[in-house]
Formats: structure tokens, sequence, C-alpha cells
């Protein structure tokens, strides 16, 4: 029996979970690496819930912004008061679990200090700024965030304005913000919380300008916590999710740094001002890579709720009858409500699993750092930035499908939507807004697609099937009979066909226009190739990762696959028809696979959510609560609205009230 179930549950909910074909403990531990991994989580998990300032007085929807972010510094600073219980390290694993658990779905003022001022002081600092750095900012001596985007840039890190100009008079750096557009804007926790900065400047010495780089800067008083002399600071505004955190600004009016200021592992500037130029270009990409790489995973954990919200509210909602007289269904028999959520379902999965992948990666190639080695850098940097426009984006999307199937409930912020959006969203744009990431990677498919056609690539498996000749058409029958190996070969059909398709339109270009005109003239058609190519990685690694399930999984996750897999070739129908490449008759096929993935996935659906071993504690959501009663939840949820607090507001007694009084009079 599953272990979701417990009395006083709604019965709808049970005997979904009754139905259930598969042991979701099993799944969980498939999902989350193992039955040790399941096993740490319920213990982080029950002493989470052990600690009374973990606890938030009211629903965190009903707070001000100056009471979200008061709430999420005594839960910021009890989370790391405690974190001898755990693994903080791990942030792919532990570490990401227990802060969601602690601060759920907003940042801190610490979020900045964790994710990217440590890692970068960690990838940035020679040995002895590490030494002198990472004691502070590891026992939180200080705060730090990470200051690099400004007003008027933040894609073309060439045009920052902010200077720091070196004066070998004094061996100091001089900051400075130019214009107002050279205003650093958006770090977060820079506004209020911070006290630290790493501020990406650009470097002038010996009156040249190196271009941007890294220095570590103090920004307030260690007392007083005053912004110190020459500095500029404060929280940007309400954002549409994340209010708990204070994105800032900041502005420097001549601020004088020490030369040791400078982050140089890589880049140095001597006492007399000579520059040392790093030895490899890309080997400031560490933490770049490590914060792309931890968002595929953050990202798909958002996608897997909401979800895990819209399946297991649609198994308790009832609306309208499918048969006449036969009484009120839940909604999750109608065949449109399943063809909207599982394949929200099936991409969380998919995510997942493209997430384990990327942390293996960006370990090994982190390993390979420490020894000089770069030569899985670019492919990590490549994979990277392609899964986190996809998945993020993909995400995106999928809440919003989500919420919308939820109805007029998935609007309430009762539901969790608009903060699992909020929050997720944001991923679209931060870590490199992804239509530019997608372009990054076309350059890689562009360089793989010109090897292929001079006979000399060198393709990494990641790219192996652009110098691959696949069939003419496709091997599909039936979709009975439509094997992995087919299915992929179709996807990179699609796939090739549309890198050769950009390549062809950009040689054309360059025929007559400035290889950046040529580029930027093809640039739709490139970001649609490193579409497919990112897509057909995912589906690629979902299949390879159930081919290597346990037996008693493999059934239903092959569904889940399939699903995936058959939603990304009937969404580009016209990739696979427009060259005769697949009939109509094998694209109906492919539909008819999806009305079955969905028929088969429909009595395993709410064991599936269930599997990603969501406790309400982390899923914060009155629609998508472990019991199903949604409906007392709902209103108890009401209860804790300001608006309720007397009966009578002053808007009525003060204009509407007159009003209708007057009026009154008057009839
Ligand atoms: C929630 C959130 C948190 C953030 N946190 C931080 C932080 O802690 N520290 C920090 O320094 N920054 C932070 N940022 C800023 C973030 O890194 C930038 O917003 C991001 O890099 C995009 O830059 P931009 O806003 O200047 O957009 P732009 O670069 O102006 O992009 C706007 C549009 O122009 C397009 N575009 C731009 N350049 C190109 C190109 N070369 N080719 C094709 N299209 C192009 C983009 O695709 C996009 O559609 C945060 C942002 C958000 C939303």
């Amino acid at each position: 029996m599953s272990r979701w179930i417990q009395d006083g549950d709604n019965v709808d909910i049970t005997n979904e979970r009754k139905k259930g074909t598969f042991d979701t403990e099993r799944m969980s531990a498939w999902i989350h690496g193992g039955p040790e991994v399941l096993k740490r989580r319920r213990e982080i998990l029950s002493f989470v819930k052990s600690i009374d300032d973990f606890k938030d007085p009211v629903p965190t929807e009903f707070m001000s912004r100056e009471e979200r972010i008061l709430n999420n510094a005594r839960k910021v600073v009890a989370m790391t008061d405690n974190t001898d219980q755990i693994d903080g390290s791990d942030f792919f694993g532990e570490g990401m679990y227990y802060q969601a658990l602690t601060m759920g779905r907003d940042l801190h003022a610490m979020s900045l200090h964790y994710v990217m001022f440590i890692p970068t002081l960690q990838g940035q600092t020679d040995d002895e700024q590490l030494d002198e750095w990472l004691t502070k900012a590891i026992s939180r001596a200080v705060v730090g965030t990470y200051a690099q985007t400004e007003l008027g840039h933040g894609t073309n890190l060439s045009k920052l304005e902010t200077t720091a100009t070196y004066d070998s008079a004094t061996e100091e750096f001089v900051l400075n913000s130019p214009t107002i557009t050279a205003a650093k804007w958006w770090p977060g926790g820079l506004g209020k919380s911070s006290n630290y900065a790493v501020v990406v400047a650009q470097l002038y010495t010996k009156g040249e300008c190196k271009g941007p780089h890294p220095f570590i800067v103090q920004l307030r008083d260690d007392e007083t916590h005053m912004p110190l002399k020459g500095i500029r600071l404060g929280d940007i505004g309400p954002k549409l999710g994340i209010n708990g955190n204070d994105n800032g600004f900041l502005l420097f009016d001549k601020v004088r740094i020490p030369r040791r200021a400078l982050l140089m592992r890589y880049a140095k500037v001597k006492p007399d001002g000579t520059y040392v130029a790093p030895a490899h270009s890309k080997l400031g990409y560490g933490t770049m890579v490590f914060v792309r790489s931890i968002m595929i995973k953050d990202q798909s954990t958002q996608l897997a709720a909401a979800a895990t919200i819209a399946t297991r509210y649609a198994s308790v909602r009832r609306q309208g009858e499918i048969s006449p007289g036969k009484g009120e269904v839940q909604i999750i028999d109608y065949q449109t409500q399943q063809f909207r959520v599982f394949p929200q379902m099936a991409r969380a999965f998919a995510f997942m699993a493209a997430a384990t992948e990327i942390r293996d990666l960006y370990m090994t190639v982190t390993e390979q750092l420490t020894h000089g080695n770069t030569e899985l850098l670019a492919e990590l940097h490549v994979l990277s930035s392609g899964l986190k426009s996809i998945v993020s984006w993909d995400t995106a999307q999928g809440i919003e499908q989500c919420r919308l199937a939820c109805g007029g409930h998935g609007y309430s912020q009762a539901s969790g939507f608009p903060e699992i959006y909020g929050y997720a969203v944001g991923g679209c744009t931060y870590e490199g807004e992804n239509l530019v990431m997608l372009l990054q990677v076309a350059r890689f498919l562009m360089r793989a697609a010109e090897g292929v056609r001079k006979g000399s690539a060198k393709l990494a498996d990641i790219g192996a099937y652009i110098g691959k000749t696949g069939p003419k058409t496709s091997r599909l029958t039936t979709h009975y009979h439509y094997t992995d190996a087919d299915l992929v070969a179709d996807l990179e059909h699609a796939a090739r066909k549309q890198v050769f398709r950009a390549y062809d339109r950009l040689k054309k270009a360059q025929e007559h226009l400035s290889p950046e005109v040529a580029w930027n003239s093809v640039s739709v058609e490139l970001a649609k190739a490193s579409r497919w190519h990112v897509r057909v990685y995912l589906v690629k690694n979902f299949l390879n990762k159930v081919a290597l399930a346990p037996q008693d999984l493999k059934f239903v996750l092959t569904d889940v696959a399939r699903l995936y897999a058959y939603d990304i070739i009937t969404s580009s129908i016209g990739a696979f028809l427009e060259d005769g490449y697949m009939s109509s008759n094998q694209m109906n096929e492919v539909k008819e696979g999806i009305y079955e993935c969905l028929a088969k996935i429909r009595p395993n659906a709410v064991a599936l959510v269930d599997s990603w071993d969501y406790d309400d504690k982390e899923l914060k959501s009155v629609l998508g609560r472990r019991d199903g009663n949604v409906y007392p939840a709902l209103l108890e949820w009401a209860q804790n609205s300001q608006l309720n607090r007397s009966d009578v507001l002053p808007s009525h007694t003060k204009y509407l009230g007159p009003m209708m009084k007057d009026a009154r009079s008057k009839l």
C-alpha cells in the first residue's frame, strides 16, 4: 500500500493511490539516486519540521515585502546556524533540498552569498586571497553578493560601464560609475542585506582598458551597516517573484580599493600597474557553469511541483459529466486535462534525468580544472547553456499550463502557482538570457556543421548526430513497433536538417554580409537549431536512463518517456512532414501513441507525482496537498487575509458607504 495514504484523506485521492501499479517508494529512490538518498531526505525533512525557527507565522503569501524580508532573514540565520546537520556543499542534493524546505520559493539575504559570492571567491582568488576571504565568507562574518549587471548592460559584458582604474602611486583601484546606466542593477541581496560584493568592472591600467574583471569590495560599515563613503545603494523595488529578496542598485563615486581587491587567480595587476593576462580565456567560466548546472535541477523541481499540484487537484476536483446521468467525474478523466498536465509531468522527469547528467559532468570538469585540464569545459559550457535555456523556458510554459488546468483556484495564491511561476521564470533571464544562450549553442553547432561539410568533423558525443547519415524516411510503422532507436533517428533527422538549414543560410548570407550581420540575419534559424539540438539530447538521455531502470518501474517510465518524445514530435509536425521524411499516416501514428500514453499514465498519475516525494512543507500548495482535502483548507487559508480582520473596511466607511447612502436618499 502507498505510504502516501492516511486516514481522513479525500476518498478520490486515496482511490487514485490504490490504482497505482508500481511501488512509489522504489520510484522515489530511482528518481533521487537510491534508498540512502531518500532516507537522508526524510531525515532532513523531520529535522526541519522539528525547528520552530523554520516555521512561518502566517502563510508567506499574506506577508508584506518588509515582513517577508524579516521572516527570511530570521530563517536563513537559523538555516545556516544548523548546517552541521546537512552536507551544505552538496548543492545539487542535500543543500538544495534543505534550502527549499526552510526558505520556500523565495530568495533571501544570503542566496547570492552561497550561489555566487563564495563560488566566485573559490574560483577566482589566488591562494593568499582565498585564505583571507573564504573563512570570512563561510563563517558568515561578511555577507556578499555578485554585482555584474548594470542598468544599461546585462548580456553585453564588454560594454559594462563601471570602471576600476589603477593608481600605481597608491597601489589602489578607483571604482567609479561614470553614468546613470553604469549603476549596478539586479544583484540579489545588494539593496539592504549584503555588506560586500564581487563587483565586475572595466579594468584600466597604464591608460589601457583590459575588459571586465571581478573585484571584492566592501560596501557597508562593519558596525553601523551604513553605506561607505562614495557608495550609493538601495533596493530596486517589487518584482514578479522573489520579493523576499532585496535585489539592489549600486553606484560608486571614485571609491578607492586596494590593488589586491582584484581577484587574481587568472588575471593580475602588478604593483607598478603591469597587467598579466589569464593563461586561458575560458578559465573564469567556472562559477557561471556551476550556477547553470544547478539551475537544471532547480527548474525541474519547480515544474515537478506544478505537475504534482495539477495532478492531485485534478483527481479530487469533480466537474461535469462524461456520460450523462452517471455523475460528475474527476477532471483528470477528461482527455484534454490529461493532454494538458501529463506532458508537463513527463518534461519534469526528463529534466530531472538531465540534471543528474549535468551534475556528473560538472563534477568531472571541476576535478579536471584543478589539474589545469580544460578538455570538457567547452562541452559543459554548451550543454549547460542549452539546457538552462530550454529547461527554464519549458518549465515556465509548463507551470502556466498546470495553473490553467486548475481553473479559478489555480489563479489564487493558495494554489502555489503564482509563487512557483514568479520564482522559476526569472531563470529564463538570469545567468544568461535564454535566447542569447541558444545563440551561443548555435556557435558550437555551426562549427560542427562546418566540420561535417569540410569532412574534418571531430564531433563530441553530444553532436555526433550532425555528422551521421540517418534514414531517408522514418522507419515508424505503428507506435507499438516504434523502437527507441527509430524514435531517436527521427528526432536527429529533424535536428540535423535544422542545423544544416541554418548553416546553409548563414553561408549564403556571409557571401554579401559581414560575418556578424550575416549571423544576425539568420539568428531565428540558429536558435531553432539549438532548440532541436537540446531537445534531442533531452530525449536521448531520458530514454537511456529509462532503459537502465529496474523492470518493475520501466513499464510506467517508458510511457512517460514516450509521451515526452511524442509531444516534441507533434509540436513540430511541419519539421517531419515538409521534406516527406514522415507521411501524414506516420504522424497520425505518433498522435495515437500520445493518446495511448495518456490512457496508460492515467491510473498511475497520482502515484507518479507522489514519487517525487514532495512533503506539504515543500510543495506549499492548498490545491496540491497530500490529503486532497482541498476545500476546507481553502476556506481556512482565506481566513489569513488581512481584509478579514474586520467586517467593515475603511474603503466602505469612506467611499462606498456614503455613495450608496447618497443614492438611496435620492430614490
Ligand atoms: C531575478 C533576477 C535576478 C538577477 N540577479 C542578478 C545578480 O544577482 N547579479 C547580477 O549581476 N545580475 C543579476 N540579474 C541580471 C541578469 O543577469 C540580466 O538581466 C541578464 O543577464 C539579461 O541582461 P539584460 O537584463 O540586460 O537583458 P538584455 O541583455 O538587454 O536583453 C534584452 C533582450 O535583448 C536580447 N538580446 C540581447 N543581446 C542579444 C544578442 N547578442 N543577440 C540576440 N538577442 C540579444 C535578449 O535576448 C533579450 O530578449 C538578475 C536578473 C533577474 C531577472
